[in-house]
């Protein structure tokens, strides 16, 4: 069955500039499906041109088995879109925000009102209903551009970046109502460069970097696929070297640290505890960072 979203060599190109440069993915209906990477990567571009705002150079993408050139309003008006800037009306209060913005899409008055409460009420935003957006926390704000998304009923949505700049606490509670919001059928695709975010998250990913599709599949099964064991982590030191070389284990120098990957986590690390001098070890489990650091050579910054 084809995907609800289907990209098949993919191109953007801004003058010299290649922003996303052939890439092919295919989205189904009802996962959660992510774009992670770094900043630069190509996901804002990526998804610019999925919302039918902003048309490809070159390739074919089908939302809805429809080409964004030829039905990119009938495909905007079935998507829920969360930009990665706050983009909320600062002179109105927060109800007025989601019924004006019904109003975008012929939704009776009548409707919108019955719909805004009912999203106020999902996104607990209640007692703001009056409240002007400055006075709104940052986390707020996110919430209220996700609810103003999904005044339309969407099929699927797409945001970049929900949760960029919020505390932990603010973004715990986007990840709650959009675990919510899937697990009641909903499409949701987003961008993030959180790689908690994406592991947390996604059903499956792509890992983009330069404008290409470096890997794709389930947190887990790239995790499993690419390092697929736990990783050892001790100081970058040329004492640390030289005992790790006369005890035999291999290593990778990553940035300041040196990494042994291993089966045996707790053995390797009594091991080098017990054999070189006053060393820190830190035992934890493979995680997408260590994947994105095994294709590019580098860390995704957080
Ligand atoms: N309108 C534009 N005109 C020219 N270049 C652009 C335009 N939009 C994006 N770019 C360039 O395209 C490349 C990809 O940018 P894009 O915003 O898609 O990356 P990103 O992965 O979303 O990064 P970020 O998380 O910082 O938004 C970058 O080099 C960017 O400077």
């Amino acid at each position: 069955m084809p995907g609800i979203i289907e990209a098949v060599d993919l191109r953007k190109e801004y003058g010299s500039l290649t922003a996303v440069d052939g890439i092919s993915f295919s989205v189904k209906k009802g996962e959660l499906f992510g774009f992670l990477g770094p900043n630069g990567a190509g996901k804002t571009t990526t998804m610019k041109i999925c919302e039918c705002v902003s048309p490809r150079t070159a390739g074919s993408l089908h939302i809805f088995s429809m080409d964004p050139d030829l039905a990119g309003r009938e495909i905007r008006s079935r998507l829920g879109v969360v930009p990665q800037e706050t983009n909320l009306d600062n002179e109105l209060t927060v109800a007025e925000n989601l019924q004006i913005y019904a109003s975008f899409f012929n939704i009776s008055p009548v409707e919108a009102r019955i719909r805004t409460e009912d999203l106020l009420d999902f996104f607990e935003l209640t007692a703001k209903r009056d409240t002007l957006i400055e006075q709104l926390s940052g986390g707020m704000k996110r919430r209220l551009l996700l609810a103003r998304a999904m005044i339309n009923h969407p099929e699927i949505l797409i945001l970049d970046e929900p949760t960029i700049g919020l505390d932990p606490q603010a973004r715990h509670h986007i990840w709650e109502r959009l675990q919510q919001i899937r697990s009641q059928g909903n499409t949701i695709v987003i961008t993030t460069h959180y790689l908690d975010e994406a592991e947390r998250l996604c059903d499956r990913l792509v890992i983009m970097d330069h404008g290409k599709i470096l890997v794709e599949g389930s947190p887990r099964d790239l995790i499993d696929t690419h390092i697929g064991m736990d990783i050892v982590e001790v100081e970058h030191t040329p004492e640390v070297v030289n005992c790790l070389n006369s005890l035999g284990i291999i290593f990778e120098s990553v940035s300041e640290t040196i990494q042994i990957r291993t089966k045996t986590p707790r053995q390797v690390a009594d091991q080098i505890l017990s054999e070189c001098q006053g060393v820190r070890v830190v035992t934890r489990p493979a995680s997408l960072e260590d994947v994105f650091l095994m294709l590019t050579g580098r860390r995704l910054r957080e």
